[in-house]
């Protein structure tokens, strides 16, 4: 799928904007440090455009809220597994050593929770202005990269951090 048919694809109602940048993907991937013995779970995983770049590793799993998009994700990332439903719920259920996710801020919001009981050594999230100090105790917080604009398809208007939590006991 090219670049246009992404945009068309893309639905604002869902805060679709779908990652492309291949620097950008480089920097989330090194941040994520994934091992090739790793559970890989991605949440929010759009159109695919991040999962199918994903380094080597024992097992992907993505997830998706838009049923639209389930079909395109197995097409586009044979090797993982898909599954359709709310992130905040299943990030809860699902094994993983790595969690990679760039949900709309609301929902990331609603994320920050529940993350020092996820099974998590790291994980690397897009936000806005999401305040994770209140973390500092169980993960070591930093900033990865901003993603913006043309990093997407269609460019995102507004400016996305990109912060790494790592498990300090991970
Ligand atoms: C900004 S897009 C990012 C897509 C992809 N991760 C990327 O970077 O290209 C956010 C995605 O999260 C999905 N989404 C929104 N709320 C969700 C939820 N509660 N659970 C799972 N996915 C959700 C949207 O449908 C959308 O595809």
């Amino acid at each position: 799928m090219n670049n246009d048919e992404l945009g068309l694809l893309a639905d604002p109602t869902f805060e679709q904007y779908f990652l492309v940048s291949p620097e950008k993907l480089t920097l989330i991937f090194d941040a994520a440090g994934i091992r090739p013995e790793d559970k890989v779970l991605e949440v929010g995983a759009g159109a695919g455009t991040v999962a199918r770049h994903m380094p080597p590793c024992q097992s992907l799993t993505v997830v998706e809220l838009d049923t639209r998009l389930t079909e395109l994700l197995r097409q586009a990332v044979p090797h993982a597994t898909v599954l359709q439903g709310d992130a905040l719920r299943l990030v809860r259920e699902l094994p993983h050593d790595v969690l990679i996710g760039n949900l709309p801020n609301v929902v990331t919001e609603s994320l920050i929770d529940v993350l020092p009981g996820l099974p998590f050594r790291t994980a690397v999230l897009a936000t806005g202005h999401t305040n994770f100090d209140h973390l500092r105790p169980t993960f070591e917080v930093s900033e990865v990269t901003t993603i913006s604009g043309s990093d997407f398809t269609p460019p995102q208007p507004s400016v996305s951090r990109v912060v790494k939590l790592a498990r300090r006991d991970g």
